[in-house]
């Protein structure tokens, strides 16, 4: 057998450009290249293989392990799946670092392949600078917490492990069923341990990614469920966009005649003006989907997890007689809400499906009502795209913070409504804009008002909502469409938490825009908590009152653009609609990566329609106003499906 002789981490870089996936036909490489951050767990070994031979793959930077995962997963999400990045980290707080990334893209389903160093194989120098010891289990190390969250875990504590190992990984990485993080610990020793592998292993490596088509009996079985329907109502998600499967359910809806509403992940697969898309469903989703979704016998759900914002924590669909058809390449979700399961890739799925329902003559028994609904919400959107402040002004989600909105008015200096805003943006930006959102209340009215004008520009992590994906994720979408504009919408919460690729873009000349929504609170959970009762605790940016003791004295200002200046962003200042203008239209000219610090008043945000989301409210308090909404909260709870 012909050998080389390699350390694991050369064999480990080696094996990694010669991956390709093939789908539909077409092939590409697979992974693009890694993110780095390097530390005494990584350098000398991984870091030593990749500056030798990196071979086609790139090699960026990062400033945060998890700011760089989640710009791993912007690319691969971005890129449906078939193209991606490694990241590595050192060994100890690096490797924990990333744990929050590697949760992210599991909950998503998106695949990324991690690699954090890991104390010594030898265990002669322990404890080694930043091993955690615990006295009960010495091969516990802090890579063991990726468990909970990978796909895939292992540690390669001998050189000739990397090869089944890998293969392995890449079996995970590509199959759209098992896909999310891949975690591979790589002890700092072995990672320079040579060991003479076969040359076999790293020949061109093409992994199908292959369609599953159903069975005859799963057919029958949607077939005479949907035949006898007369209002069906589809659910796109996720999966629609990761199949590509967007045409073929755009074909199918016309066929006959079915409106859709669109999951966070799901969003823009089709765009919004056709007329049988209904826009965001579920807790955050709008009027036109939510009343049709309530009234439908039939709900076909396409390559959705169904999570609660998507079912409203299964209260939506209210028809006695609902059925539902699950068509999803993952049987745990074909599973879900009792439906019939069509475990089956989303395209494939849908082609025969419509064959089968146009032999039966199947026609939605829909009069006006899709035109109707779809009209009142167009009306309502152009009502909250045109909200301003006026004397007495009543914010859109009222009863909370009003008396208090002339003060926030008075410290930002601004009285731009975030609807308004959003509004002005709609037309703004170019229609091949991509816009980038995971956390706060922006996810919930981009999902309801966000009027997608081509296919695959609504980028949105809602599977983890974690702050911090907006502004790093947007790189690697810029680093998957370079030449489109990418936006991150991002609260002052969210941005606050990470944004540490932002200076990553301007390294790499990756520009990015950051639209950033300055409201100086958690502005979503304080509706939350005011919402439900409590007093508003914790969540608007105040200082420490000497004589309360509490959080609320006056509040935190900060200058955003000031901030982002400082890593050489061109960056600006909105507190008019003419500032906006100003700001987007001269970002638009920029090459560097821009900040739009756009202040406006909390509140200002959209509210429920027909919606609601299930939280965990106290069962004794001091306040009636709690007891009262523990009461709602019951009520609806007897409302909803039990499973
Ligand atoms: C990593 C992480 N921590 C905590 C949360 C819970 N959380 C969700 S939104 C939010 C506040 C967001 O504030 P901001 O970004 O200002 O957005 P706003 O709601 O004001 O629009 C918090 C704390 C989360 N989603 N992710
Ligand atoms: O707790 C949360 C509430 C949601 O409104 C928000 O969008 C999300 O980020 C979250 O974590
Ligand atoms: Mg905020």
């Amino acid at each position: 057998m012909e050998t080389i002789r390699l350390t694991m981490a050369q064999a480990l870089v080696k094996f990694l450009d010669n991956q390709y996936i093939s789908f539909d036909g077409e092939e590409q490489k697979f992974i693009k290249g890694f993110f780095t951050i390097f530390g005494h767990g990584n350098v000398l070994g991984l870091g030593q293989a990749l500056e030798q031979d990196k071979g086609d793959l790139i090699v960026h930077q990062g400033r945060n392990e998890q700011g760089m995962v989640h710009a791993a997963i912007g690319y691969a999400k971005q890129n449906h799946r078939k193209q991606i990045y490694a990241c590595t980290s050192s060994v100890g707080p690096g490797a924990a670092n990333m744990i929050t990334g590697a949760a992210t893209a599991t909950a998503n389903r998106i695949p990324v392949l991690l690699f954090p160093g890991d104390t010594y194989a030898a265990r002669q120098p322990d404890p080694v600078l930043q091993q955690v010891e615990q006295f009960h289990d010495l091969t516990l190390t802090t890579n063991d917490a990726y468990k909970a969250v990978s796909k895939y875990w292992d540690r390669i504590n001998r050189p000739e492990q990397i090869m089944f190992s890998m293969i392995n990984a890449m079996r995970i990485l590509t199959d759209p069923v098992e896909t999310g993080a891949v975690t591979i610990a790589l002890p700092q020793d072995v990672q320079g341990e040579a060991y003479d592998y076969p040359v076999s292993f790293f020949k061109k490596r093409v992994h199908r990614i292959e369609r599953k088509i159903p069975t005859d009996a799963m057919i029958d079985d949607a077939v005479k469920v949907i035949k006898n329907k007369k209002k069906p109502f589809i659910i796109c998600g996720g999966g629609v966009r990761y199949s590509e499967a967007a045409n073929t359910l755009k074909e199918f809806a016309e066929k006959f005649d079915i409106p859709f509403g669109e999951t966070q992940a799901g969003k823009s697969a089709i765009t919004w003006e056709h007329r049988l898309n209904m826009g965001g469903i579920g807790t955050t989703g709008n009027l036109a989907s939510n009343v049709l979704a309530k009234e439908a016998d039939v709900i076909i759900g396409i390559g959705t997890r169904y999570t609660d914002f998507t079912t409203a924590s299964k209260w939506l669909f209210q028809n006695p007689q609902v059925d539902f058809v699950n068509i999803n390449v993952a049987s745990f979700d074909a599973y879900k809400l009792d439906g019939i399961k069509v475990e089956a890739d989303a395209k494939v799925a849908l082609e025969i499906l419509a064959d089968r329902l146009e032999k039966e003559d199947y026609e939605s028994a829909y009069t006006d009502e899709i035109d109707n609904i779809k009209d009142r919400w167009n009306n309502e959107v152009d009502r909250l795209f045109n909200i301003k402040y006026k004397e007495d002004f009543v914010p859109e989600v009222r009863g909370h913070l009003d008396d208090k909105i002339d003060e926030y008015k008075e410290v930002l200096e601004s009285s731009l409504t975030q609807t308004r805003v959003l509004g002005m943006l709609d037309s703004l930006l170019d229609d091949s804009s991509i816009i980038v959102g995971a956390s706060g209340s922006l996810p919930g009215d981009l999902q309801r008002v966000w009027r997608p004008k081509e296919q695959n520009t609504y980028h949105m992590e809602y599977g983890y909502s974690c702050m911090g994906y907006e502004v790093n994720a947007a790189l690697g979408v810029k680093l998957a469409q370079p030449d489109r504009e990418v936006y991150a919408m991002v609260g002052d919460g969210s941005y606050m938490m990470l944004h540490s690729e932002l200076v990553t873009s301007i390294q790499e000349g990756a520009k990015i825009n950051i639209l950033l929504f300055d409201n100086m609170e958690f502005g979503c959970i304080n509706n939350l908590q005011m919402g439900h009762g409590m007093g508003s605790f914790g969540t608007e940016m105040r200082h420490r009152n000497p004589k309360t003791g509490l959080l609320d004295d006056k509040l935190v200002k900060m200058d955003f653009a000031m901030n982002a200046a400082s890593y050489g962003c061109k960056t600006y200042s909105v507190r008019t609609e003419e500032e906006l203008i100003n700001a987007v239209q001269d970002a638009k000219k920029q090459e560097v990566s821009t900040l739009i610090d756009i202040k406006v008043l909390p509140k200002t945000m959209t509210d429920g329609y027909e919606s609601w989301w299930r939280v965990g409210n106290a069962e004794v308090a001091e306040k009636d106003s709690i007891m009262n909404a523990t009461k709602e909260l019951k009520d609806k709870i007897n409302e909803a499906r039990k499973y």
